[in-house]
């Protein structure tokens, strides 16, 4: 028996020494334990293995869960990771007339977004004067950075992706555990808390949730980077809101900004910018949760049966005028 899990180790120690180049790991950090631990005495109601939602599906076929209302028990989930002492990086950027949508998009996430738990938000704007003064709540608190302005919707959008590599890499390993990357043209209207946490984590896109697959608006052109031959494919994920452990998301960011380099190198664009690159890569690395469209959705307005609390959606914008081309 002793023998056996001697060899283990060693493998286990060979396979880690290759990891420790890309994985950032907090010294002090290296042993801690994510388990998720429960406390005697802890009381919610049973679990059940015949009954739950049965109009959703909410497992994808590499059993990966997906999180829709009804198939998690927030006390429960936050009573668990609670015990991590988490913090949660979230990035956002708002260049040009988009620091209009910052006061809404603060405002209701200090109401509903990881309330409880420690959040350390990272603004890019080209204007940090025209961010507005939001009371952050207990354990939030906001870090402002000045970016370059740009003259194309599409840079800033993709541009994004360069950002967040170098700022997992060069500042956040001290400092965060997980990190979501969200777009600010939005708002939140529910909970979204620690049942959102996983390694590597996508959001279906509310406008492509029940389409067939050769319908998802992949990039078709082989010359991109991003391309997705037909018949392959799982979901149509948004670019609009991801995250997962800074590792993941470190590797996500890395392969997209290369991946777009080389696009331009060779004067194309992906169709969707970034979100074509991000649909490549997840079909590839296959996020372990994704998010249902209730961590998205697209204008609070349209309801459908199976999306029966909207946590966060896109706020309606005219596109014309906000963008600077
Ligand atoms: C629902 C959804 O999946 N949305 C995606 C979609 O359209 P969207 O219409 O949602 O893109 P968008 O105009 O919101 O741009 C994405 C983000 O870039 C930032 N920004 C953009 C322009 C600007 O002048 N200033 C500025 O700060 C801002 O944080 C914004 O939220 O396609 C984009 C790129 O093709 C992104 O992938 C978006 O995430
Ligand atoms: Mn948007």
């Amino acid at each position: 028996m002793k023998r056996r899990s001697l060899i283990y180790l060693h493998t286990n120690q060979n396979s880690c020494k290759q990891i420790i180049g890309k994985v950032f790991i907090k010294p002090e950090e290296k042993y801690k334990n994510f388990g998720l631990h429960s406390s005697p005495g802890f009381l919610y109601n049973q679990p059940s293995v015949l009954v739950g939602r049965t109009d959703v599906v909410s497992m994808t076929p590499w059993l990966a869960p997906i999180i829709w209302e009804g198939t998690f028990d927030p006390t429960l989930v936050d009573s668990i990771y609670k015990q991590h002492n988490l913090t949660i990086a979230t990035t956002v950027f708002a260049l040009g007339k988009y620091t209009r949508f910052l006061k809404d998009f603060l405002e209701s996430a200090e109401e509903h977004y990881f309330v409880g738990f420690r959040v350390h938000y990272y603004l890019f704007t080209d204007q940090p004067e025209a961010v507005p003064e939001v009371k952050m709540g207990k354990n939030h608190r906001l870090t402002v950075r000045r970016v370059p302005s740009m003259d194309r919707w599409q840079d800033i959008s993709m541009g994004r992706m360069e950002i967040l590599e170098k700022l997992i890499e060069n500042e956040l390993a001290s400092e965060a555990d997980y990190i979501f990357c969200l777009d600010v043209d939005t708002k939140f209207y529910g909970r979204w808390g620690s049942e959102s946490l996983g390694r590597l984590v996508g959001v279906i896109h509310p406008w492509f949730f029940d389409y067939p697959r050769d319908q998802f608006t992949y990039e078709r052109r082989p010359e991109s980077q991003a391309f997705i031959p037909a018949g392959e494919g799982d979901y149509y994920y948004t670019a609009a809101a991801f995250g997962g452990s800074l590792a993941d998301v470190h590797h996500l960011t890395k392969t997209c900004r290369e991946q777009m380099n080389i696009d331009a190198a060779n004067s194309i664009e992906a169709i969707w910018h970034e979100e074509s690159h991000l649909n490549k890569y997840f079909l590839y690395n296959k996020p372990s949760k994704l998010l249902s469209p209730e961590y998205l959705w697209r204008d609070i307005n349209i309801s459908v049966g199976q999306v029966k609390i909207i946590r966060f959606s896109h706020v309606a914008k005219n596109n014309a005028e906000v963008r600077p081309n």
